[in-house]
């Protein structure tokens, strides 16, 4: 079987022994792909790197980078030459200040992307060759037609016996460095799917699966089994952070199934098809002066001014500094109509 597996940023530096290790196992009976993510952190340092120029916060991102290869037992001589590169990048002439800044924000991917594939043996892809975007810097689109015949390269090594390990996040444009917006490694891990034409694309985090809200902000948010492509693609648009809502059109479009997992334990929770459990997502997204709350498959009655609803959701505006009270709310108002809803199920269920 062929799969795509993604590690986020959290994954890679807080469980890179286990990346490793599953990325191993899967190997033996499937020819799979590895997208990766930046360390977490390391793209909103760059972003200041390309605001200030400032060398010092180039030194902290390459002290990053050594110190982790070091710990991992990696050689550092790849990251070297590519800090090189990023160096000399500050004071290069770019067309304008948006392929600047895309060529800046590319070398997270590229730093981790290169001591994975020393981790496992693997294939360093350079993306920009063969995601073909357009011409949108800072959150370009792929051109899925020109870049599965670009693919062909990737699908070759595959099935070699190699495992490719492509940098997430980065396309190219006219032999220029593009990126796919914010949490776009989720976007290329979708593109790589449709290419190599995968059975299923596993998105791998710090938390096992889709939860009914951010498990960071409502203790006692439940893991949700099935989540439809629909339902996922309306709590990523209102702030899902789990993925980025780009990835879920597109293998919703493609009908590529996404498996999400912690990378911690190897822990599978949620699967992102047609099917779905029925239960709700509360996501949230902080605007300049309120906060909004988008609310899938249930209806609350919560004192909250309501500034839109579609077929199955409804959205609400919050002050601000409120936003995360307003979502535990929210998801009390609504748990406590559907926990008993849920309790009778699993008994028809035994
Ligand atoms: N409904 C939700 N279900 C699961 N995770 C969510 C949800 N809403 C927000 N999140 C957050 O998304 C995080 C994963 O996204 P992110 O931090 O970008 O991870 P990664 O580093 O793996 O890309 C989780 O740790 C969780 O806090
Ligand atoms: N590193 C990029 C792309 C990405 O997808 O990251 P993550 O998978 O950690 O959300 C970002 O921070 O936006």
């Amino acid at each position: 079987m062929r799969v795509v597996v993604k590690f986020g940023g959290s994954s890679l530096r807080y469980d890179f022994y286990d990346a490793v290790q599953f990325v191993k196992m899967l190997e033996d009976e499937n020819e799979v792909a590895v997208v990766v993510s930046a360390l977490k952190g390391v793209t909103d340092k760059l972003e200041l790197l390309y605001k200030t120029g400032d060398k010092k916060i180039l030194g902290d991102i390459l002290l990053d980078y050594i110190n982790f290869a070091k710990k991992h037992g990696i050689s550092i001589d790849a990251i070297k030459l590519l800090a090189e590169e990023l160096s000399s990048a500050l004071s290069l002439n770019f067309p304008n200040d948006k392929v600047k800044r895309d060529f800046l924000l590319s070398f997270g991917e590229l730093f981790s992307a290169s001591i994975f594939a020393q981790a496992i043996d693997g294939v360093l892809i350079e993306p920009w060759d063969i995601i073909v975007t357009d011409g949108n810097f800072g959150n370009a689109e792929v051109d899925i037609t020109k870049t599965r015949n670009l693919f062909a390269c990737v699908r070759d090594l595959m099935e070699d016996g190699k495992v490719p390990v492509i940098p997430g996040f980065i396309g190219g444009f006219r032999g220029f460095r593009t990126t796919l917006g914010r949490g776009g490694s989720d976007y290329t891990a979708v593109v790589a799917g449709i290419c190599i034409k995968a059975k299923a694309v596993l998105i791998m985090s710090d938390v096992e699966g889709i939860y009914t809200a951010d498990p960071k902000v409502v203790r006692e948010a439940k893991p949700i089994p099935f989540v439809s492509y629909d339902e996922a693609l309306i709590a990523s648009k209102f702030g899902m952070r789990a993925i980025q809502w780009k990835a879920v059109k597109l293998a919703s479009e493609n009908e590529v199934p996404l498996l999400f997992g912690k990378t911690k334990g190897w822990w599978m929770g949620t699967l992102v098809s047609k099917e779905s459990s029925g239960m709700p997502i509360i996501a949230y997204r902080l605007r300049d002066t309120h906060g909004i709350v988008g609310v899938v498959n249930a209806y609350p009655r919560v004192p909250y001014e309501r500034i839109s609803e579609g077929e199955n959701w409804v959205a609400f505006k919050v002050p601000k500094d409120e936003t995360e009270k307003a979502v535990r709310e929210i998801h009390r108002e609504i748990m406590e109509k559907y926990l008993p809803f849920t309790k009778v199920i699993s008994v028809i269920g035994t």
